[in-house]
């Protein structure tokens, strides 16, 4: 898959996309759409906290990349009219990198902290002791002769994100007073974030061209929103700038996303699936290695969707495709699928 390619399917941020990104970002709890349990129990934890006078509990944010995870941290920030530090697991590669930041926070200020599983292990722990007793313990000297001088931390509420809740260890997890879990948006949820897109753009969008991009969205603001650029440039180029039904349909195909919204990737996991493998089952990693791409881009970016969207079902033998991805590809499954197995399926099972 070429860099542009990804660009255009992929959940994750492309770098010119950010500055777009951030004037898209809802800025309050009620422009913020969707993940409704998620928002009431939320806005609970921020309004009581308030009613309080003290800062909220430590809140976790899990789900898929683009979900919104770091646009409700901004908002929990806006909400509680307090400043925002944003920082991400793979910047705190010592515990010295930590406690700088935790050092210098403010009282009541709230830390993002993006990508919480990748931070190192040392650092962990010194988060522990800063998100229960708010206290960081500097080691000062080395080897036998290192003394811990504890030191004082404001009170600071963390928000922390993660694509893989499960790999928090526990005593990370617990002590979170919160966790979010997002899901991916339902059809009728990303075509009102198309809508109000369209409008801050500037752009005519009309309501079946809506329909059409949320549809083929993988449930995913991001991918909605770059899907409405991207159809906005043919518009644009090829027609009278208004995007219509027929805009949309000859833009989505051209940059191949496909009926169901599966992009090359998504496409070419089912590929591998059906025609190496028979069907499966298979392991993610093996899976990984046919299709050229790291196990963890597979697991995260390509098979939730694949699963919510009923393609493959994970059973403890590894992946299996479904009737549905075999008719969605247009092929026939041999006698001997491994359908039975799906019935196994566990969606709280890693196998
Ligand atoms: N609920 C929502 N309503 C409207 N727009 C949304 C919503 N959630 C996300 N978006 C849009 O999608 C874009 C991506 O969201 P965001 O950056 O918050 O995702 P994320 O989960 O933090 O992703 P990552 O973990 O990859 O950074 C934002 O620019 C925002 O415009």
């Amino acid at each position: 898959m070429s860099e542009h390619d990804r660009e255009l399917v992929s959940p994750e941020a492309a770098l010119d996309d950010h500055a777009v990104e951030s004037a898209l970002r809802p800025r309050t709890l009620d422009e913020f759409v969707g993940q409704d349990r998620v928002r009431e129990q939320l806005s609970l934890v921020l309004r009581s906290a308030q009613q309080r006078g003290t800062a909220p509990d430590h809140i976790l944010m899990s789900g898929g990349p683009g979900l919104g995870k770091t646009t409700l941290a901004m908002i929990i920030a806006a909400e509680l009219g307090a400043p925002l530090r944003i920082t991400s697991g793979p910047a705190i590669e010592r515990s010295g990198d930590l406690a700088a930041v935790l050092s210098t926070l403010r009282e009541g200020e709230v830390l993002f902290l993006d990508e919480i599983h990748r931070m190192a292990r040392p650092a962990e722990e010194m988060l522990y002791v800063a998100m229960e007793d708010f206290r960081v313990d500097v080691m000062v000297g080395k080897g036998p002769g290192a003394t811990a001088i504890p030191l004082e931390i404001a009170p600071f509420t963390l928000v922390g994100a993660t694509t893989r809740a499960g790999m928090l260890p526990a005593p990370l997890r617990d002590r979170f007073g919160f966790v979010a879990h997002m899901d991916f948006y339902s059809p009728e949820e990303l075509e009102l974030i198309l809508h109000r897109s369209a409008r801050l753009l500037g752009i005519e969008l009309l309501d079946d061209a809506a329909a059409e991009i949320a549809r083929r969205s993988r449930g995913t603001p991001r991918i909605a929103n770059r899907l409405l650029r991207r159809v906005r440039d043919y518009a644009q180029v090829r027609g009278d700038g208004r995007l219509t039904l027929e805009c949309a349909r000859a833009a989505l195909s051209l940059y191949e996303v496909d009926d169901e919204g599966l992009d090359r990737l998504d496409r070419a996991v089912l590929d591998a699936l059906l025609r190496r493998f028979r069907g499966g089952p298979v392991g993610l990693s093996t899976l990984a290695v046919s299709v050229g791409e790291e196990p963890e881009t597979v697991e995260i970016v390509a098979e939730p969707f694949l699963v919510r969207a009923g393609f493959i079902a994970r059973t403890p033998r590894g992946r299996v495709a479904t009737p549905q991805a075999w008719a969605h590809m247009g092929l026939t499954p041999p006698p001997d699928a491994a359908f039975g197995a799906a019935a196994l399926f566990d969606p709280d099972e890693e196998p």
